[in-house]
């Protein structure tokens, strides 16, 4: 035997006993985790669980269902079965989000963030995570954010700019108004603002006669390429050395890549650039403090925040991990948001008395550029945005895995499958947990009967109940909880009301397709589709018309 094929047969042997070793690990969790003994529903294919079944529901509907069957605490199928836990109990949500060393993300997410952010905000875990959210708590504060809502309002101003000239090229019979699809409209308006708000660098995306920017067709493809569930999509991230099997969602995660290592180019410039002002703003004595330094995007203030000199040495982030936030700001804060805003104009046009109501309140404003105090104190534009995120959550859910055995204390006790009743959930390391936004979001018994319907006008009295939702912001889950809350809330809410104050002053809006038609489909966000449509593309056609005040 010559030496090639002695090391292809020691590698296949050692590939075939880690894979054994994975497989006894994972049957054998299966069969002792305390979980097994919730009540819940069949899995409907032994690949998928109920994995499918979830992804086509809309909205919360399935796992309402659900609850209604099983109560609030049960378990569901998730990849080959598995028993993943699900819980409405709001005590226990709290304990498993206020504990994030004991309850991490997936290692298959974070194989899958890695992939394109590199060791970003999104993907670290414990000390690393405290130590980078250390330094860039303070570049998301109410001050900071204050000093950015002009870049907010200055791209929709440029966004209803184009969509005026948009209008004007292509009108819809007589009327001056045109079928859009707002959605791309609307990623882009929230790429050039997290450009420039985030690291100073203007993509200037929002042109009508350019095609798409570069770096947001990378983007969107990334996303999409996460909706992919095949088989070996699940199995390269669970066993590593399937890795090197090329499929086709990794070669379009290789094409995001190239745009992200183009990025990474660029973000090492605007790092030394970034560095060189933080140092030309030391005081005499070479001090550079923290609280002193007034860059306006985020990156010039974490590297100000890092370079600090009341910062020890310990505490500092390294290069590589600044860079990391550079396409972690972008991932997290760029379609997020321009999902936001896209649903709160589908549920104005469902509702055209509560988008003739916003208009009022925005057009009583005498100027196209109010200051972040004045587009916070505009109470019906504030009920919109919190009917939104309620209603319409772009992130929906997401999932943590335990790291270690623990006891969850619940506020409601449950029974499980052989009828006995538990005042707490027991649970073992390695043992998936479902994290609900939209269910306690859109929960009739938490929210009252109308719980589905969009009414801003809840948000002048809400129900008690809703106070033990462990939401960050707003009695709501919509930027989850605890530790690893999203850093960016108030960068988005802001920015969401500088562009629905922009365009909804300025154009009115109607559904371009009979409302059935609006589909949605759950990814990293939830977003609209055509149910008509066979490619499933992401759209939400408008027709869009300018507002002339009478
Ligand atoms: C409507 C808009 C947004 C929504 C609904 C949203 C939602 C969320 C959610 C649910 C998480 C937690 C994810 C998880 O741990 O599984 C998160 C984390 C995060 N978000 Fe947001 N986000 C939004 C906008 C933004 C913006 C504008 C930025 C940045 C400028 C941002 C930056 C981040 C970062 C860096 C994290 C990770 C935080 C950590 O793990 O410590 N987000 N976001």
């Amino acid at each position: 035997m010559n030496a090639v094929v002695k090391l292809l047969c020691a590698a296949l042997a050692s590939g075939t006993a880690f894979g054994l070793w994975t497989v006894f690990q994972f049957v054998y969790h299966q069969l002792t985790s305390p979980i097994r003994h919730l009540h819940g529903p069949k899995g409907t294919s032994w690949t998928y669980g109920n994995m499918r079944d979830i992804w086509n529901a809309e909205n919360s509907v399935l796992h309402e269902e659900w609850v209604k069957q099983y109560g609030n605490t049960l378990k569901y199928k998730g990849f080959f079965n598995s028993d993943r836990l699900f819980t409405m109990d709001m005590r226990a949500i709290n304990h498993v989000l206020t504990h994030s060393n004991d309850y991490e993300k997936p290692s298959q997410v974070r194989y899958n963030l890695s992939q394109i952010l590199g060791e970003g905000l999104l993907f670290v875990e414990g000390s690393q995570h405290r130590q980078q959210r250390h330094i860039m708590n303070p570049a998301f504060g109410p001050a900071q954010i204050r000093g950015l809502t002009d870049i907010f309002l200055e791209k929709s101003l440029r966004l209803r700019d184009v969509l005026s000239s948009e209008i004007a090229k292509d009108p819809v019979g007589t009327t001056p108004s045109a079928r859009i699809d707002i959605m791309p409209w609307l990623s882009r308006t929230t790429l050039d603002i997290i450009g420039l708000a985030g690291f100073n660098y203007n993509f200037d995306s929002l042109n009508a006669n350019e095609k798409p920017n570069e770096l947001n067709e990378a983007f969107s493809t990334m996303v999409d390429a996460n909706q992919s569930l095949s088989i070996l999509t699940i199995l390269r991230a669970r066993l590593p050395p399937l890795r090197i099997l090329p499929n086709d969602r990794a070669r379009r995660i290789q094409v995001a890549r190239q745009s992200v290592e183009l990025l990474q180019r660029i973000g090492n410039e605007l790092l030394s650039d970034a560095k060189a002002a933080a140092r030309a703003s030391a005081t005499e004595k070479g001090e550079i403090e923290k609280n002193s330094l007034h860059g306006r995007d985020l990156l010039s203030l974490l590297v100000k925040a890092n370079m600090a000199t009341n910062i020890p040495e310990s505490q500092r982030l390294s290069d590589e991990d600044v860079l990391a936030q550079v396409p972690t700001f972008l991932v997290a804060g760029h379609e997020t948001t321009s999902t936001a805003v896209t649903w709160a104009l589908f549920a104005m046009t469902k509702a055209p008395e509560i988008q003739v109501k916003l208009r009022e309140e925005l057009l009583s404003v005498d100027t196209e550029t109010p200051s972040m105090d004045e587009l916070m104190a505009l109470p019906y534009l504030d009920a919109v945005v919190r009917e939104t995120l309620r209603v319409h959550s772009p992130v929906p859910n997401t999932l943590r895995f335990a790291t270690k055995d623990d006891v969850i204390p619940i506020e409601k006790p449950y029974t499980d499958k052989y009828g006995v009743m538990h005042d707490s959930i027991r649970i073992s390391k390695g043992d998936p947990i479902f994290i609900p936004i939209l269910v306690p979001n859109r929960s009739t018994e938490l929210w009252g009967p109308d719980a589905h319907e969009f009414m801003p006008e809840r948000w002048q009295s809400i129900p008690e109940a809703v106070s033990h939702i462990p939401g960050v912001w707003g009695h709501l889950m919509s930027f989850l909880g605890g530790p690893r809350a999203c850093i960016g809330y108030r960068f988005s809410l802001v920015e969401m009301k500088a562009i629905l104050f922009t365009l909804v002053r300025a154009f009115e809006f109607e559904l371009a397709v009979p409302v059935s038609e609006i589909g949605k489909k759950s990814t990293l966000v939830q977003r609209p589709v055509l149910r008509s449509d066979p490619n499933n593309k992401s759209q939400l056609p408008l027709l869009i018309q300018p507002y002339r005040r009478t």
